[in-house]
């Protein structure tokens, strides 16, 4: 038995949070460790017996916590072991355990949470006291991840995190995500008689002087997504740039020579999007004022990102003319419209409400992207990866989302099956050039390839013949 105060593992137990079943997870933490568990026995219930621990491990102290507690000393060289409570508590950790939290998150020991780090509510941390919240550097969940487990804020505390699912969740109560078989659903194949009136004409209105890259990227993306024609709308300065560097598109310029300023027609369009470069000039809101009234108007399917979102933001009166579009914010675009939060959870909340109360499709872009639906529906995106986390990539999934709603896809098929492949084509580009040099250029290189594997998947699942040269 260690008879020093200090162990190179300190466990801390709560014995209504331990089963057997953490076992496989604690045994090989403490094998050959000197090591204490600090027991708290919250219930006075009988103290918990581990004494299969002590066989197995000559070198543990089992001390049971009744009030006063006099804390271990924690190194830099300690693992730390929180058992204390996984996801069970609705309250702020309090008292001893507050103090327990205090300790470990002052220490430089390697901590690894069990279940959860303890005093982190699995979704809605809106009254949580974060300073009472244990911040691991591993957490192994025993349970399928809760929604907290997907918001950017709580990666602090939840470290690296695995799952060892031993408590597995009902279907019901899983977080929902798109899933590759839903998607192999939604996209379709491509007729062996077509031509490129099938696939529709879509508009792009996008890029200012100093922005042609965003349109750019977002034409190409169009072109690499299957639409049937494009026409980029854009300000004179950009011309030649995209004659260059998207021949296949058209281009029709704006009379203005920097900035969007002119009032479209959109007859004869399939879809619109706008947004991408657009940047703020009072010409642009004038102009994109008249857009959103024009699509209402003819019922021209729309898709508003970026500088879109940011204008619209100024003209909350327009939201109504809105219904039906799809909106593609990141967390800072999203807060223009439905105003400041304080987490991602009242975030996630507030946008849900703004696409009930207005009608919209929202994709709220993130390392997670939310699809949201006006019912209040909403999946998780699986694919994607932090290689995506560079200028442009956004740009990219709204000229997917053009594509897709040019070829007649619905704005919920849009939404799912373009978030997908936005992330496939960037997990493609992270596998072969790596996360760190990978560019929003290099999502669209592997969009084809992303394409081709999702029809290829879909051929062999669902039977339908996209390679067929058959004259049927
Ligand atoms: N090559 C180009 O021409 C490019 C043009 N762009 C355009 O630049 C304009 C301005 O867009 P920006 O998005 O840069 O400006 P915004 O002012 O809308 O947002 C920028 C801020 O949002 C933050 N942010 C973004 N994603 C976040 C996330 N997931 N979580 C937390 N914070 C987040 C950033 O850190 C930054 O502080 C848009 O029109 C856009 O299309 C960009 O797309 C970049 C590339
Ligand atoms: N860490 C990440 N993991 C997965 N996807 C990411 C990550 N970071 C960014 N993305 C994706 O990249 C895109 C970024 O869009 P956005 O912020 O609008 O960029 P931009 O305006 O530069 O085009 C979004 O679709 C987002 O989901």
């Amino acid at each position: 038995m260690n008879t020093s105060s200090t162990y190179n593992v300190v466990i801390f137990l709560n014995s209504t949070f331990y089963t057997n079943s953490l076992d496989q997870i604690i045994e090989p933490l403490i094998s050959n460790q000197s090591a204490i568990v600090y027991l708290f026995n919250i219930h006075n219930q009988e103290k918990l017996d581990l004494t299969h621990w002590e066989k197995k491990n000559n070198n543990i102290k089992v001390e049971e916590i009744t009030s006063q507690f006099v804390p271990p000393t924690l190194t830099e060289e300690t693992l730390v072991i929180d058992a204390l409570f996984g996801f069970e508590l609705q309250h702020p950790l309090s008292g001893g355990f507050a103090a327990v939290a205090r300790l470990i998150n002052s220490s430089k020991s390697t901590v690894v949470s069990i279940g959860a780090p303890s005093g982190l509510f699995p979704e809605d941390n809106t009254t949580n006291n974060l300073n009472h919240i244990i911040k691991a550097n591993y957490t192994i969940l025993t349970e399928e991840p809760p929604l907290a487990c997907y918001f950017d804020e709580n990666q602090p505390f939840l470290g690296q995190w695995n799952i060892l699912p031993i408590n597995p969740k009902k279907e019901e109560d899983l977080v929902p995500f798109t899933s590759e078989e839903e998607v192999i659903d939604i996209i379709k194949p491509r007729r062996r008689f077509s031509h490129k009136g099938t696939y529709g004409h879509g508009l792009l209105v996008a890029g200012s002087l100093g922005m042609a890259g965003a349109c750019s990227m977002a034409a190409s993306a169009s072109l690499k997504s299957g639409i049937g024609l494009l026409t980029i709308h854009t300000p004179l300065c950009n011309r030649a740039i995209h004659q260059v560097s998207t021949p296949e598109a058209m281009v029709d310029c704006d009379t203005n020579e920097i900035c969007f300023s002119q009032l479209l027609d959109t007859t004869g369009y399939k879809a619109v999007a706008v947004g991408p470069g657009l940047g703020l000039a009072e010409e642009s809101a004038t102009a994109l004022q008249h857009l959103i009234l024009q699509c209402d108007e003819l019922g021209t399917p729309l898709i508003i990102d970026a500088d879109g979102l940011n204008i619209l933001a100024n003209y909350p009166h327009l939201y109504r003319n809105i219904k039906g579009a799809i909106l593609t914010p990141h967390p800072v675009e999203i807060e223009r419209l439905i105003g400041k939060c304080n987490n991602s959870y009242i975030r996630l909340n507030r946008a849900i409400e703004f696409a009930k109360k207005f009608e919209v499709f929202i994709i709220l872009k993130d390392a997670y992207s939310f699809v949201i639906c006006p019912d209040g529906s909403y999946q998780l995106n699986p694919t994607g990866n932090e290689g995506m986390a560079t200028g442009g990539s956004g740009d990219v999934l709204t000229g997917i989302l053009l594509a897709l709603r040019a070829q007649g896809y619905s704005q919920e098929e849009c939404i799912k099956l373009g978030t997908y492949i936005h992330g496939k084509a960037g997990d493609l580009a992270a596998l072969e050039v790596g996360k760190i040099g990978m560019t929003a250029q290099d999502i669209i290189k592997y969009l084809p390839k992303a394409w081709k594997e999702l029809s290829e998947t879909a051929l062999k699942y669902n039977g339908f013949n996209l390679f067929s040269n058959s004259t049927n």
